[in-house]
């Protein structure tokens, strides 16, 4: 008898755990001037972003949305890019324009993830909160995407915050741009980054000492 055995909906993913293992492992940046077309169809689209429901919301407030940046906008977006590194910049040079303007063509498919700090009351789920929520939503999506064979990559930068960028999107006070992601066909990839170990970002508590790190020598289950 395991764990899941109990549990209905638990039963439905038993044995799942290494497919899941292999889609955490093949999803890594793949930067937009990697990413070629075709990005998702309109029905690999919905559920990429569909994927974002499923993440945990204290509250159930839906702090965060996204916006996608379809071809026929991309130009309004390059614009705002560019407006909003003139007014960080006004030495910026046609060049340096030029390329803020570029970001905004370079993936097939591109949205834009908005947190919304101020939606639904509850002053008690403070912007934190919903922005893990956000985050959580964000890599379910590109999860769900990488599960459907295309790459991904989050990118931000001053120009979310800008006042160009906040008049496009229409956002409204106590929402905030988190980053765009952009999705596409790999059109060719850098070797996976090494990652974190687990002793590098697991403590354990220890009554009177608070969290201490995890000796990467021991043996022993810190549970
Ligand atoms: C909110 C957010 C914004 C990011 N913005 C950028 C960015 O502007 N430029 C960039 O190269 N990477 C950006 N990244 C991607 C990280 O650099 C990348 O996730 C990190 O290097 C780990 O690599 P991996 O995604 O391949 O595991 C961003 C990641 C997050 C979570």
């Amino acid at each position: 008898m395991t764990a899941s055995d109990q549990d209905p909906v638990l039963a439905t993913v038993a044995g799942s755990s290494a497919a899941l293992q292999a889609l955490l492992q093949a999803r890594q940046t793949v930067l937009p001037r990697r990413l070629a077309a075709p990005g998702p169809d309109a029905q690999q689209l919905r559920a990429i972003v569909a994927a974002a429901a499923a993440a945990p919301d204290h509250g159930r407030l839906l702090p965060w949305f996204f916006v996608l940046v379809p071809a026929g906008a991309r130009d309004a977006l390059g614009r705002a890019f560019a407006q909003a590194l003139r007014e960080r910049d006004p030495e910026a040079s046609p060049e340096q324009l030029a390329q803020a303007h570029e970001k905004a063509l370079r993936a097939p498919t591109l949205l834009v993830a908005v947190l919304d700090a101020g939606c639904g009351g509850a002053p008690d789920i403070d912007a934190f909160e919903r922005a893990v929520s956000a985050g959580c939503a964000i890599d379910n999506l590109l999860l769900m995407a990488t599960a459907l064979g295309f790459g991904s990559a989050l990118t931000s930068g001053k120009a979310l915050q800008s006042r160009p960028l906040r008049d496009l999107l229409g956002l409204a006070p106590g929402q905030r741009a988190l980053c765009c992601i952009s999705l596409g066909t790999v059109a060719a990839r850098k070797p996976p980054r090494q990652r974190p170990q687990v002793h590098d970002f697991l403590r354990v508590l220890v009554s009177g000492q608070g969290a201490q790190a995890v000796s990467i020598h021991s043996t022993e289950n810190p549970l």
